[in-house]
């Protein structure tokens, strides 16, 4: 099976402070895009990678994937979704089996995950990694509880997205000309709005999203072992 992987790393990085984008920060002495991009150029199951960037970023991007075996990189969108569905166009000639689509800022995916991520589309058309819920959730408005929901059925869905190609390609599309859903913010959602199934495989505490400067220092500390 032709499996590529698809990066997402255009956005803008608004909830991290001043300073490089958080994709092209620093991390244990090189890009955290780099990590993520060895991750998945590093496995077996994986034929090849692409990153969707933002177009300010090309300079940075030729840095942080100096020698690597990418796809040439695509400019992305306003909007997460977007950037996939830019970066989904750009691979349609190409054509892959199946399509892993990963946030750039998730550099500690594991081998595990996208193992089975790409395993689990032998029988089904779309899968998630994701982790169970250990916290209580409640709802909530103005300051005041208004409940709390059952977390037994609740998942923190992560990344790895993965899909048949043609499916999540055909899904993107479809939404795209949507204006009755809400804003998407995986793709999984995609899938969702048109009624396709989609598997959970098991995800992992260390592939976490680096959002904040708090998850940055949690990046390191993780590299050195500290946690
Ligand atoms: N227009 C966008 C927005 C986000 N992303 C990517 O989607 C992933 C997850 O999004 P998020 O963590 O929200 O990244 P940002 O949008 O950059 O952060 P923020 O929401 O804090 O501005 C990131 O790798 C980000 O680069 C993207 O490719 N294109
Ligand atoms: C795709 C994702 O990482 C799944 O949890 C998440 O939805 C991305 O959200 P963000 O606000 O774009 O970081």
């Amino acid at each position: 099976m032709k499996v590529t992987a698809l990066i997402v790393c255009a956005g803008r990085g608004t909830r991290m402070g001043p300073g490089a984008p958080k994709q092209y920060r620093q991390l244990g002495g090189m890009p955290v895009l780099r990590h993520t991009a060895i991750a998945f150029l590093d496995h077996p199951d994986v034929t090849d990678v692409a990153v969707v960037i933002h177009r300010d970023d090309l300079a940075l991007y030729e840095e942080a994937a100096r020698g690597l075996p990418l796809l040439p990189p695509v400019i992305g969108g306003a909007t997460r979704d977007e950037s996939v569905r830019l970066g989904l166009e750009a691979l349609a000639e190409r054509a892959p089996d199946a399509i892993l689509i990963h946030d750039g800022v998730r550099p500690f995916v594991t081998a595990e995950t996208i193992a089975a991520s790409i395993a689990v589309l032998d029988g089904a058309e779309a899968a998630i990694a994701a982790m169970p819920v250990f916290d209580t959730i409640k709802s909530g408005a103005d300051g005041v509880v208004t409940g709390t929901i059952d977390r037994s059925i609740l998942w923190r869905a992560q990344t790895p997205q993965s899909f048949r190609f043609q499916t999540i390609l055909a899904a993107h599309r479809a939404v795209a000309l949507r204006t009755d859903l809400p804003p998407i913010t995986d793709d999984a959602s995609v899938a969702e709005a048109l009624g396709i199934p989609v598997r959970i495989v098991p995800g992992s505490e260390d592939a976490f999203k680096i959002t904040t400067e708090a998850d940055l220092r949690r990046a390191e500390r993780h590299l050195r072992g500290d946690e």
